[in-house]
């Protein structure tokens, strides 16, 4: 079974406090973004162990702690008669960019297993289990338009109708931040604005009141984001933000039916596209 998983974006993203186990509570909006990977899962061969292969853009890590994996093993944990499986992993999605890439191959794993071993779990079931591979697991099994509060892991749907068709360009700065570290730099507070209120607002609003939280503390260690926000609100972006904890900026131009070439550094890769 061959399948394609997407990355995503933030739009807003308020960290509102540290939590006794290390971890914080947000309040996010996430979106599928339609930049893939391609993940293939076979049964193996006769009296073969499960296996990964790779290819494209190099992944941290052996193969056992690839997420891909890790999605195997925790199905096997509860389900042992299942068969070994062949993966194979072609990464595309930039790593350490806020686009949840290794995430989504979590969760789309857990999805193609439960096909090719017909195990017949539910959303909910497959949620429960992309939760404890990390905390944006869980949005990729729906992969629908979310609201995200907790650990990002509570998820309730947002339709978004006005970002719909709307022309996007994602820009990664051929800079890895550790998810980790980024929210180590941030003060827990209070949002200013109530993320679904101001998300129901035209998008040429979200400028003023939708506020990601990671892009202060990161500003000070990485001005590059502020000047490709810049950059992207001079090309006439209606919104334009990090995703994540980066290090990926995007813009929107909603009623466009493709985002603004932009001259930009020969090692930063972009996606230009429509929602
Ligand atoms: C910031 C966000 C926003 O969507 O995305 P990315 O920028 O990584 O794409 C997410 O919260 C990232 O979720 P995810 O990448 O799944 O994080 P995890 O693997 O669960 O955790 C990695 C580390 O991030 C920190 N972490 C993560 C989630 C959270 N709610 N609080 C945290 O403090 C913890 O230090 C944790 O050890
Ligand atoms: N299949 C995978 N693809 C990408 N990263 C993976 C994968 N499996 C494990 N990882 C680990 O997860 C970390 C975070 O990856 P990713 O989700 O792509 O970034 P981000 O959290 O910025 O969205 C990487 O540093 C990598 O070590």
């Amino acid at each position: 079974m061959l399948v394609f998983p997407n990355a995503k974006l933030n739009l807003g993203l308020h960290i509102t406090a540290r939590r006794p186990d290390g971890f914080h509570t947000l309040e996010t909006a996430m979106v599928p973004l339609p930049w893939t990977d391609a993940l293939e899962v076979l049964p193996a061969p006769e009296a073969a162990e499960t296996s990964l292969t790779l290819t494209g853009r190099p992944v941290p890590g052996e193969p056992a702690t690839n997420l891909c994996v890790r999605a195997y093993e925790l199905l096997r944990a509860d389900f042992p008669q299942v068969p070994a499986v062949r993966l194979h992993l072609h990464k595309v999605v930039p790593i350490g960019a806020g686009l949840g890439g290794g995430s989504a191959d979590a969760a789309f794993a857990l999805r193609a297993l439960n096909t090719v071993l017909a195990l017949n779990l539910s959303d909910d079931a497959l949620e429960a289990y992309a939760r404890r591979l990390g905390s944006d697991c869980a949005f990729f099994i729906r992969n629908q338009p979310a609201l995200a509060l907790g650990r990002g892991d509570e998820l309730s749907a947002l339709p978004l109708p006005q970002l719909a068709g709307a022309a996007c360009k994602v820009i990664y700065p051929n800079l890895h931040i550790s998810t980790a570290e980024a929210y180590a730099g941030v003060t827990p507070r209070p949002p200013q604005h109530a993320l679904g209120t101001a998300l129901a607002a035209p998008i040429n609003t979200w400028r003023d009141t939708v506020v990601n939280d990671f892009e202060a503390s990161l500003a000070p260690k990485f001005p590059v984001l502020a000047q490709l926000k810049e950059q992207l609100y001079a090309a006439g972006a209606a919104y334009a933000s990090l995703s994540g904890s980066g290090s990926a900026v995007f813009g929107l131009w909603p009623g466009q039916s493709a985002p603004p070439k932009l001259a930009l550094k020969a090692d930063y890769e972009v996606w230009d596209g429509v929602l």
